[in-house]
């Protein structure tokens, strides 16, 4: 391995999300417009090169992939993909192979997964409420996603429920989505509401709901302990104790966990960008094509585009008005 990727703050970067498709079968009312314009196929880098470019970084010290997307297993042939990253795994070079989904392909692609190596996947779902699920996804359907819960758990994959906190939608839901999560076993996550993608007159400020309100929501029922435990990603996380349940919190806007950042994200065609909530990005492409066979000129890149990751996010919503706007849509770099 060569010398560790550390950016000008200090912080080791050990984790890479990347997106392999910005295509999805839903389109979420907070993630994309209803008419999205989606990249060209033949924009996208191949499943060999997204397996160079993965396996570069896990030589410079990555131990955590993230697949993501868009819906990262509606791209073709994905699990093969994750079948061949399950070499890193076995090397001992990498940690976790992982995945967040929207849970519709599950059925069919869990046991493929769990063959790969994969143990543990983030599923998001935000109701259990059939007609508001279709409100908010637009296009899913939540019998699909059950389903795929269920063959997920069956093989024998860990869950983790990703709800995003939606006020006037998801609030009066908490105490059972919380105990739903409980009896099935599911740890739970929330994430506040991210200004990503221009959604036209989508009201985020009138839809944020934060988690020290849900927090706060909890205490009213439960003795919430913090927790000091992580998974090397952004969630801090609290049990509560009547039930023993892990819930994880992820704030950006309420308390910014930045200074902890070790992740950078990779887009289908090879832009990678250095924080979630900046514009700057290093396109990899290039570097990566210019010899299959020798990945200096790569590594030379990345090494380079680590030296301008920022210090953190601009996002704030507490003057009443969106501040640190990105203009990207949150599929693009699979959040
Ligand atoms: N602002 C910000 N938000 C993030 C970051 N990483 C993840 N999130 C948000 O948290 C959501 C859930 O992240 P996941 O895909 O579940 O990944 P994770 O939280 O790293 O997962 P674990 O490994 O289970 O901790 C993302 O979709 C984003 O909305 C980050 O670096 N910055
Ligand atoms: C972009 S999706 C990609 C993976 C997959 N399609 C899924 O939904 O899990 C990753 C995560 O981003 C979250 N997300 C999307 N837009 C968001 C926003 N504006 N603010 C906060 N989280 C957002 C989703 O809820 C989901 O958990
Ligand atoms: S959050 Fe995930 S499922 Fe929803 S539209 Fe975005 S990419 Fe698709
Ligand atoms: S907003 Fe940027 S710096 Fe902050 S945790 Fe996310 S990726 Fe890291």
């Amino acid at each position: 391995m060569t010398a560790p990727l550390i950016d000008p703050f200090a912080r080791a970067i050990t984790y890479l999300r990347v997106s392999v498709t910005d295509r999805c079968d839903f389109r979420c009312v907070y993630c994309m417009a209803e008419n999205m314009t989606f990249l060209p196929k033949r924009d996208l880098l191949s499943l060999e090169e997204l397996d160079r470019m993965c396996t570069t970084f896990i030589g410079m010290g990555v131990e955590k992939l993230r697949i993501t997307g868009g819906e990262p297993l509606v791209r073709r042939d994905i699990t093969k993909f994750f079948a061949k990253m399950g070499r890193h795994l076995e090397t001992g070079a990498l940690k976790e192979l992982t995945l967040t989904t929207n849970g519709s392909q599950l059925s069919k692609h869990a046991q493929s997964l769990w063959d790969a190596g994969v143990r543990r996947v983030n599923i998001s779902l935000d109701t259990l409420d059939e007609e508001k699920f279709k409100k908010v996804t637009r296009w899913g359907r939540l019998k699909q996603v059950l389903e795929g819960i269920d063959e997920a758990q069956r093989v024998g994959l860990k869950i983790k429920i990703n709800a995003v906190a939606l006020k006037g939608f998801n609030e009066e839901e908490l105490p059972t989505i919380t105990k739903w999560c409980n009896e099935r076993g599911l740890d739970l996550t929330w994430i506040e509401v991210m200004p990503m993608g221009d959604m036209g007159d989508y009201d985020r400020i009138g839809q944020f709901w934060s988690l020290k309100e849900v927090r706060r929501a909890y205490e009213d029922h439960y003795t919430v302990t913090d927790l000091t435990e992580r998974t090397g990603g952004p969630a801090r996380y609290a049990r509560l104790e009547e039930t023993g349940q892990k819930i994880g919190f992820i704030t950006p806007l309420s308390h910014n966990f930045c200074e902890s950042c070790n992740r950078v994200r990779l887009t289908c065609t090879g832009q990678l960008y250095m924080c979630l909530g900046q514009e700057d990005m290093a396109d990899l492409r290039a570097p990566l094509r210019a010899d299959e066979n020798d990945t200096t000129q790569l590594e030379e890149a990345i090494r380079a585009a680590i030296t301008l990751k920022p210090k953190g996010h601009d996002f704030d919503y507490s003057r009443q008005k969106v501040a640190g706007q990105m203009s990207r849509h949150m599929s693009h770099t699979g959040g």
